[in-house]
């Protein structure tokens, strides 16, 4: 279990250097070979090594650019787009290999993301391979309306060894986690990105680990990094992300074997067993010539334990083409489509422990697709590209013919009118551009995203259609400026406020700016300036560039003996007293707990 305390680390990490080209990532270090060393001639983790070895590592640390935070925070080189990734890493004690991992060890991780979430622009998580896709599958679940890329990766040769593969594991997942708003729990390894909750370990010997054999991989990293953005999830919410760290153990695996003895199976369904995985033979099937079998999975499912069938085929999904399979539908059993077995047994633990849900809710969750662990049926398949009558004049009168070149030229088009759309508030345009099979995230030349442009003009509705659409809240233009420093600065509250509601925040390279801007405001008594700053989560005891924060720039206050006194910086005393009042009504509405004691009582 964890004991890392990041309430240091919370503070330090925002030290860094204020530039646009920054980003940063959270590495949370949990164990497996890629930081092991064989001792007695057997792998297992060393603690408090790995940092030491990163710096050493110019690829994976650049010592000449200067970065203030704390001893484990390191930066990568300089990237090809002039983007500085500076991550720290949070490394757990003790170190585990993932063999030793549990559903305790898989809450951890959730609440230290929960705790850093708005620090970071992304997060990697360092993990053995043995069982990184239950983790992987797990954290999927447990993180509700994620805005971020959370990465696991690790190696199958440790880092402190000459070939590992742990550098370029390491180096691809911080370079996604830092440039890519992907907000999905992926795992990287050997130069794919998949989606978390559809991998499984395939090789123990090769440096191709994994496998996702039932969906693409999200991304690709070759020469350049090509991300699948047509398979990466959306929030599609305006909801707050949080995290589940609520699971229940009451799970289990059950593999079908040809002769499997009823005692078995018996045995393995009794309290207090709640939720069972059962793998299958091919498409679903178990046999239907054994009723003693079949009796103990109908006694189960009556008692109300939650029974999946899940192939043990590495590719396909359950089907009901078979009598043998028809027969685990009449008692009771789930179908779990695509699924693999460590999405479905994580999802078990997720669902069983919301104790507010009744059971069919239960068990309708678990045969729907809620993080994109399973392919429903392709029967209601949205209007596509291709039967868009706009897109198809364009391509044929550029000659277009494959795929490929189709979805380049929408994907190329629907930037800037989707951003065209979104300046006049135009909804219908919005969904039209939906209906093509775009992609409503898209940037235009200037990075530039609709949601940018909806919270620049002030058009409530689109914001909030663009935020149901699978908008990001933390995209970043080429100025560096999220949709919240757009509203902010153009001064919409109501869109700051449906913003702060999805946790959008301002990112931490604009920490040092931000103390500038409230001193600015603060210097020309602009209260509406700080109210709507504060309302977007600005701390108004940030300091400015001299040190100062925007109360001390203003002089009209300070704290003596529990009372707040005025000071005098003006002929007329009037002006004062009003200046105070409404000071004191701002700064006592969103500053109250950051402020002593004594001031709260104002
Ligand atoms: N390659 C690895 O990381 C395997 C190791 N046993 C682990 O899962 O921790």
């Amino acid at each position: 279990m964890a004991d890392y305390n990041l309430s240091s680390l919370g503070q330090d990490l925002q030290l860094t250097s204020p530039t646009t080209s920054e980003a940063h990532v959270l590495v949370i270090n949990t164990g497996g070979t890629i930081g092991m060393t064989l001792h007695d001639n057997v792998l297992a983790p060393k603690p408090n090594a790995f940092v030491q070895s990163l710096r050493k590592l110019p690829i994976l640390h650049d010592e000449s650019y200067a970065i203030c935070g704390s001893d484990n925070t390191l930066v990568l080189p300089m990237n090809k787009d002039n983007k500085r990734i500076i991550y720290t890493v949070m490394e757990y004690s003790p170190l585990l290999d993932s063999s030793n991992m549990t559903t305790d060890d898989w809450s951890q991780i959730g609440k230290d993301i929960e705790k850093n979430y708005q620090n970071f622009d992304g997060f990697v998580i360092l993990h053995g391979t043995d069982t990184m896709a239950y983790t992987a599958s797990a954290l999927s679940f447990m993180c509700e309306h994620l805005g971020k890329p959370i990465i696991l990766t690790g190696s199958q040769v440790p880092i402190y060894q000459v070939r590992t593969d742990g550098i370029d594991n390491l180096l691809g997942a911080l370079l996604i986690a830092g440039q890519f708003v992907i907000p999905e729990v992926c795992l990287y390894f050997h130069n794919k990105l998949y989606r978390g909750n559809r991998v499984t370990k395939v090789d123990n010997r090769s440096f191709n680990a994994f496998s996702s054999p039932n969906l693409a991989p999200l991304a690709n990293a070759a020469i350049d990094i090509t991300i699948n953005w047509d398979t990466v999830l959306r929030a599609n919410t305006t909801a707050k992300f949080q995290v589940s760290t609520e699971l229940n153990s009451n799970v289990g695996l059950l593999k079908l074997f040809p002769g499997i003895t009823t005692a078995t199976v018996r045995a393995f369904l009794q309290p207090p067993m709640q939720g069972v995985v059962l793998e299958t033979y091919g498409s679903g099937n178990a046999p239907d010539n054994r009723p003693d079998l079949l009796e103990e999975l109908k006694k189960a499912t009556d008692a109300g334990v939650i029974i999946i069938n899940c192939t043990q085929c590495l590719r396909g999904t359950v089907s009901m083409s078979y009598a043998t399979g028809k027969v685990l539908i009449d008692a009771g059993v789930i179908t779990g489509g695509d699924m693999t077995s460590e999405a479905a047994l994580s999802k078990l633990c997720y669902v069983l422990a919301k104790k507010e849900l009744s059971l069919d809710t239960k068990k309708k969750l678990m045969a729907q697709n809620l993080r994109g662990e399973l392919s429903l049926d392709f029967a209601d398949t949205k209007l596509c590209l291709s039967d868009s009558r706009f897109i198809q004049v364009i391509a044929q009168s550029l000659h277009i013919s494959c795929k490929e070149e189709l979805a380049a030229i929408r994907d190329a088009l629907t930037p800037p009118l989707a951003c065209a759309a979104a300046k006049i508030g135009d909804i219908e345009a919005l969904e039209a551009l939906k209906e093509m099979g775009s992609n409503l995230c898209l940037e235009d030349y200037d990075g530039r995203t609709p949601l940018h442009v909806a919270a620049c003009e002030g058009h409530l509705n689109a914001v909030n259609y663009l935020l149901s659409h699978g908008a990001t809240v933390y995209a970043k233009d080429r100025y560096g400026d999220t949709p919240l420093c757009n509203a902010v600065h153009y001064r919409h509250r109501d869109i700051v406020e449906l913003l702060r509601q999805t946790r959008a925040h301002f990112s931490q390279d604009r920490l040092e700016e931000l103390g500038r801007e409230l001193c600015s405001l603060a210097a020309s008594g602009d209260l509406e300036g700080l109210e709507i700053w504060s309302l977007a989560g600005a701390d108004l005891m940030k300091p400015g560039y001299t040190g100062q924060t925007a109360i001390e720039v203003v002089g009209i206050g300070t704290v003596v003996g529990g009372y707040y006194e005025c000071d005098e910086y003006d002929d007329n005393g009037d002006e004062v007293n009003k200046m105070q009042h409404v000071w004191i009504s701002v700064f006592a509405r969103f500053v109250t707990s950051s402020l002593p004691h004594q001031l709260r009582h104002l």
